[in-house]
This record gives C-alpha cells, structure tokens and sequence, in this order.
C-alpha cells in the first residue's frame, strides 16, 4: 500500500532522480546525487500541496521513507563496488611487478657487471657542493645522500629495479629560524631512516667543576619548625662545610637575630636581588611547594639549582627529607645528582589602551601556570585563544588554565588536565569548568606561543593570576601572551626525575590506590 502510495503522489521527480543516480558513472558524484534526490524528494513533499486526509499522509510519508530507503541502498552499492574495484586494479599492479621481478630473475644474460651499472644509475647523486658533512653552509642538519644497496657477492637486483626511496631533507631551527641552532643527536639520518634512537633526553646530572660555596635559604613564613631547622642547617653549613649564607631580608630581621654567632648575608634593593644569580651557587627551600614557587619568582632570569626539603603538607616538587638534611646536603655539595629541568612559562600582558607603545608591563615567569578567569565576575569568561597564528578556540566557562609540565600536577589537574612528567617539552591548556560537552583539555608542543584575547564583545573583565598570585584585570581588548621561558628552574632529584615524580603521585595523591583482588573467587 505504502509503495502505491508513492507511485500516486510522487512517481515523477523520484523516479528521475533514482535514474541519475544509477547512470552516474562519476566516483564522487553518485553519493551525492542519491542524497541530493532524497533531499529533493522531501523539497517536493513540503512544496506539493497535498489536499487529502490524515490518512493519505501517513501513507505517504511512509512511501517516502520507502524510497529514501532504495536510494540509500543504491548509494552503498556503488560505494561498495568502488571498493571492489580499487582492490582488483591493486591486484593488478601487484601482479604485474611480480612478473616484471620474474623477468629480471630469468635474464640469463646479466652478469654481475651490468646489475651494477643498472643500480649505480638508480642510485641517487651526492648531493649540491654547499653540503659539508652532517651540516650544510647553511647550518642545517640535513641527509640527502640516499644509495641504493651496491650489489656485492649476493646481489638483491630486485631491489634495486622496483623502485628507490625518495631522498628527503630534514631541518629544524630554534623557534622556527631554519637557520637557528639545531640539536645532532636528535634525528639520525642513517640511510635516510629516521630514527630517533639517539635521542639524548636521559636523566640530567649536575657536576661540580669547583666547590659551591654559597647558599640561599628560602623559608616558609609563620612556622616554627622552619624556624629552627634554618638556623640550625644554617650554623651547620657554616661550621662544618665554610658556606656563605644568603637569606631573604625579613629572615634576617626576623629569624636568625637569636644567633649573632652566625652572620648572614642578604640584599636590601631590587638591583641587589636581580644579581643573587651570580653569587648564590645553590638555593635550599624549606616548606612545601609554594615556597619553590616563591623561590622561583624571585630569579627573573637564570635560576640556580634548587634543593627542596619537605615541610608543607604534599609535596610535588620537595622530595628531600628535611630530618636527613646532613646526609642530603653532603651528596649535593659533593655532587653529581640528578636534577629536573623544570620549564617555565614567560607571560606578558599586553594593554589594549598600551598597544602602539614599545613598553609594555614587566613579562612574569611561572613555574606552574598563569590562570585567566572570571574572578569577581558572574559572566561566562570568553576568551579568544590563538596557538602561533592558529586560532585554537573560544573559551567559555569559568576560566582557563595554561599550564607548564610542573604545574600539571597542580591546578590544570584539579581541572581535569593530564599529570604530565616534568620533563615532557610541552603547555598544557586546561579549561575550568567549560559550558561545552566537548571542550577536552589539550597539551601543546613547548616551542608554541598562545595568545589569550579578551574580545571587545565580552560582558565582562578576565583575572589572569601567575602561580596563584599577582592578580590582574583584563579588560576587553587586552590580551597575555605566553611562551615558554629560556629560563627553567634546576631542582635537585632525590633519586632520579622519573622516580622522584612517580613517588610524589603515589604518595601525594595516592594515585591509582586500590586493594589488590584476593585469589580465591571465580577464575578463567
Ligand atoms: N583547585 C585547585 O586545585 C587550586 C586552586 C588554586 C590554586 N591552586 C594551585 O596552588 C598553587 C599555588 O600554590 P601555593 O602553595 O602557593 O598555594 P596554597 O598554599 O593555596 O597551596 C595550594 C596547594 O597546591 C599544591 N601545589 C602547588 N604546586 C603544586 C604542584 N606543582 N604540583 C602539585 N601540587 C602543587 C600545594 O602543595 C598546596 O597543597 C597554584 O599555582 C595552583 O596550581 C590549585
Ligand atoms: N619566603 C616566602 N615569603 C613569602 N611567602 C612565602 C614564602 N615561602 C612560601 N610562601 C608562601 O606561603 C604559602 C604556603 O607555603 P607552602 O606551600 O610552602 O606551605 P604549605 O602550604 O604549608 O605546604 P603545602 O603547599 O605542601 O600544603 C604559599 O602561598 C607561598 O607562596
């Protein structure tokens, strides 16, 4: 009934298109025109006035799911035979090398001599006069020479007649300058395989060249056990290992007045601090991690090694216990130990009112993220997100996170980001409470800079805050501009980068913990 129904209303136009459907001899156009006929069968439907009962409606709806059905089958069948044929004409060609191989096997005429001069005329030419060595004039590490196989005692002329590989050039510079500096052990181009067997990233070990002799103590405030335990490392290291002093200048009023015995040294203006990097040999931390952080913030430039003793409540970057820091300090001192290349974030805002000015603010230097969100505001934050000149997104919800490898264990995991180890190369973009289903937060290559626009159309103000500090207000137009810093942070591993970064989840977040599942119950 269903099927006279559609010959009664609407046999002309569908049974056209059905007929250019099938006489389409054109790959790309013949899924199309089905869908376009059945888009064109439903047009006619709404445009056709129908003047009938609720009955003949219902029927001929039904007609019409019966031939969007046919043209749909029709569509698969031709894509199915498509199919079909791309795997006979690969059979084909496959077939017909191998009988070409078979005839080369066969030519008893061939002597060695001759399978030689054929290869050497397949083999690729040294390359261009301006390559010298591994690297080019240029200063680009490169391979072009590509030699097919020379034949020897048993050779392969096979190989050699069905085809050679395309010579290639590999070549990468810092920060996208072809003509930058470029890492050898990277990429081998042996043969012109690429492999990264050689790759260099092992564990980093400090060495002494000559004895450190001075150390800065960075001290959580307002804690009594740091209190003592400083001036007691302090009296130590002076005694016993002749080390200078660096303290911060309220921890010179403030901590150590009880013991004159001990003079300490600290600094008491900003051009003083800018210089701590070129006296102070070693940084020791006693807190939790915000107190790294506060190390870190005071070095805008080069950051000396950081040894980290445990005195807060978790822990991430502090793997050296504070009771035992006799033995740990002596290792250090010694040398060598292993140490994580903490990256940091390098992050400028840039004024929307400030944007033909040459100077804009001071660039701040994260060692966990820059954090932009709605604050005080009960908007949506709406952000223009930009990678290098790609546009990446718009973020809508409370805020964004942009995040170092350090940091992921901090904020951007509260957020749903990834734990990252510290010494993944990568900026971790991680959105607060996206009103998305599908915003997931993603992880980007270390060489890339983001852009984080407030656009003129935002209802309101973003806060950009720097480690959980420092808050700023971005108006509409203004924009903070990440990248990530030449200047990482240096700590001290207790073991090794991976192991201390794996005891930290472990013990800091009791990652994965679970009861091990009994033996006795159902099994295979
Ligand atoms: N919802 C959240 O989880 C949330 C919210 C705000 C800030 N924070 C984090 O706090 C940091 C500032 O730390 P603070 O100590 O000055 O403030 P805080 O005293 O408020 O401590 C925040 C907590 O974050 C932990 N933490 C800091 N850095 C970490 C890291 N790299 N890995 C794992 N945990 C880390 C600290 O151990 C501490 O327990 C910010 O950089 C931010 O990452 C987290
Ligand atoms: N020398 C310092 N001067 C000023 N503020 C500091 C200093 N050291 C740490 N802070 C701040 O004190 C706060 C707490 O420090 P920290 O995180 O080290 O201790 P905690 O909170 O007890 O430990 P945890 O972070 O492990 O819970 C942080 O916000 C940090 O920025």
């Amino acid at each position: 009934m269903a099927t006279d129904a559609a010959h009664q209303v609407s046999d002309q136009p569908v049974n056209l298109d059905l007929t250019a459907s099938h006489q389409s001899e054109n790959d790309s156009i013949s899924t199309v025109s089905s869908v376009e006929s059945e888009k064109a069968a439903y047009e006619f439907l709404a445009q056709t006035p129908i003047k009938s009962t609720d009955k003949h409606l219902v029927e001929f709806s039904e007609a019409m799911r019966t031939v969007a059905k046919a043209l749909r089958q029709v569509a698969e069948g031709k894509a199915a035979a498509q199919a079909e044929a791309a795997e006979w004409k690969r059979k084909y060609e496959l077939e017909t090398a191998q009988k070409q191989q078979t005839r080369i096997k066969d030519c008893g005429t061939c002597t060695d001599d001759n399978l030689g001069k054929m290869a050497s005329q397949l083999s690729l030419e040294a390359p261009a006069s301006d390559q010298t060595g591994c690297c080019g004039n240029h200063g680009i590490c490169s391979h072009e020479v590509l030699q097919d196989e020379v034949p020897g005692p048993n050779p392969r002329p096979s190989l050699s007649m069905v085809g050679r590989k395309a010579s290639f050039r590999l070549s990468w510079g810092c920060n996208g300058n072809k003509n930058g500096q470029h890492k050898h052990d990277f990429v081998s181009f042996e043969k012109g395989d690429i492999t990264t067997a050689e790759r260099s990233s092992k564990q980093i070990l400090l060495k002494w060249e000559s004895r450190p002799q001075t150390v800065l103590f960075i001290t959580k405030p307002n804690s009594n056990s740091v209190r003592v335990l400083c001036a007691e490392m302090v009296r130590w290291l002076k005694e016993h290992k002749n080390i200078n002093v660096f303290v911060e200048p309220w921890v010179s009023k403030e901590l150590l007045t009880d013991d004159s015995n001990h003079t300490v040294q600290t600094w008491d203006n900003d051009d003083d601090k800018k210089m701590l990097h070129k006296k102070v040999d070693l940084i020791v931390t006693l807190g939790g991690d915000g107190t790294v952080l506060w190390a870190a913030s005071l070095f805008k430039g080069p950051v000396p090694p950081v040894v980290a003793f445990a005195m807060g409540s978790l822990g991430f970057m502090t793997p050296f216990p504070s009771e035992q820091y006799r033995g740990c300090l002596d290792n250090v001192l010694k040398g060598p130990f292993s140490i994580t290349l903490r990256n940091r974030l390098q992050c400028h805002v840039i004024r929307d009112a400030a944007k033909d000015e040459i100077v804009t603010e001071e660039p701040i230097l994260v060692l966990n993220e820059v954090t932009i969100d709605r604050g005080i505001s009960s908007y949506l934050t709406y952000l223009e997100c930009y990678c290098d000149s790609s546009f990446v997104t718009c973020v809508q919800g409370d805020g964004l996170i942009i995040s170092t490898t350090s940091g992921s264990t901090a904020y951007s995991l509260a957020a749903g980001g990834s734990m990252v180890h510290p010494q993944v190369p990568g900026i971790l973009f991680t959105p607060i409470c996206p009103h998305s289903l599908s915003f997931r937060p993603l992880i980007l290559p270390e060489y890339v800079t983001l852009r984080i626009q407030v656009p003129y159309n935002s209802r309101g103000h973003a806060w950009a805050s720097f480690d959980g500090k420092d808050r700023k207000q971005l108006a509409p137009g203004d924009a903070l501009i990440c990248s990530i810093s030449p200047w990482p942070v240096p700590t001290a591993c207790l073991v090794d980068s991976t192991t201390d970064f794996l005891r930290s989840i472990h013990e800091g977040l009791h990652w994965n913990l679970r009861k091990t599942q009994t033996l006795d119950g159902p099994r295979d």
